[in-house]
């Protein structure tokens, strides 16, 4: 499948252009064959705290829409970066996944809120680690901090996961802890990686880029550079398994032992 993630300049609460550009660089990607679309963190309103009631909307509000809309009209499957989404107890950064068919098919809400940058103060952490079928595989969704805590990954790999959707919006100071951390978790869960980040800048950070496609065994298949940009792979799903029979890690783990 030609996987397309758009590395986007999200400009901080100005959710118009914000919009225009995601619109168009799906539109692009679709045009360029892909079948598999991924969007950044927060690509629609960036992290614009002080005016977070703003950009808050119910799950089912106007960027569900957008997204669901995208989706089926390009019949493609559409990872939809992340929003903040209020689910009636509060506002969590949350992203969402369609189908082809336009059909909601993964709501997943980041676990782990960064304090380094007030999400903590603003934001409720999910609860939830849910896993959601792409064709016949299974597929799974964390956001940009959330890679920095393995068990949630590996609970995904433990539920048979084929590949792991990563939204960022990761600052350039800590740029090789990302990519890093990116290839460690397809290393050891033995899946996909995809790993989508901003370029550009808010009023605090520099986010550079470097978004990456990365193989069940760590291979960089892409990776984009610092500018805005499309980065694209074809991904073949079904080597999974054959990396998993070849060194089973998945079975030769011992939890019973581990005291984490
Ligand atoms: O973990 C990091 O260094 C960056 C994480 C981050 O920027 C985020 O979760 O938004």
């Amino acid at each position: 499948m030609k996987v397309a993630v758009c590395q986007l300049n999200v400009l901080q609460g100005d959710r118009e252009s914000n919009l225009l550009n995601a619109e168009q660089k799906i539109d692009e990607a679709v045009s360029n064959g892909a079948e598999i679309v991924v969007l950044p963190e927060m690509w629609l309103s960036g992290y614009d705290f002080k005016h977070l009631s703003k950009h808050s909307e119910p799950i089912d509000g106007e960027t569900s829409l957008f997204l669901l809309r995208k989706a089926k009209q390009h019949q493609i499957w559409l990872i939809g970066g992340s929003f903040t989404a209020d689910r009636g107890d509060g506002v969590y950064n949350t992203s969402l996944s369609y189908n082809p068919s336009g059909e909601l098919i993964n709501t997943y809400s980041k676990m782990h809120l960064i304090g380094l940058m007030k999400e903590d103060q603003y934001l409720k952490g999910g609860l939830d680690s849910p896993l959601f079928d792409l064709g016949n595989h299974r597929a799974s969704t964390v956001i940009c901090y959330d890679i920095r805590f393995p068990e949630l990954m590996r609970h995904y790999a433990a539920e048979n996961a084929s590949v792991l959707f990563v939204p960022a919006q990761w600052p350039i100071q800590r740029e090789e802890h990302w990519r890093i951390l990116l290839r460690a978790r397809a290393i050891e869960n033995q899946f996909f990686v995809i790993g989508a980040n901003a370029a550009g800048r808010n009023e605090n950070d520099v986010f550079n880029g470097h978004s990456m496609i990365i193989s069940p065994l760590g291979e960089i298949i892409a990776e984009a550079g610092s500018e805005p940009t499309i980065l694209y792979a074809t991904i073949d799903l079904d080597s999974v398994s054959s990396v998993r029979e070849r060194m089973p890690v998945l079975k030769d783990r011992r939890p019973e032992l581990y005291k984490i």
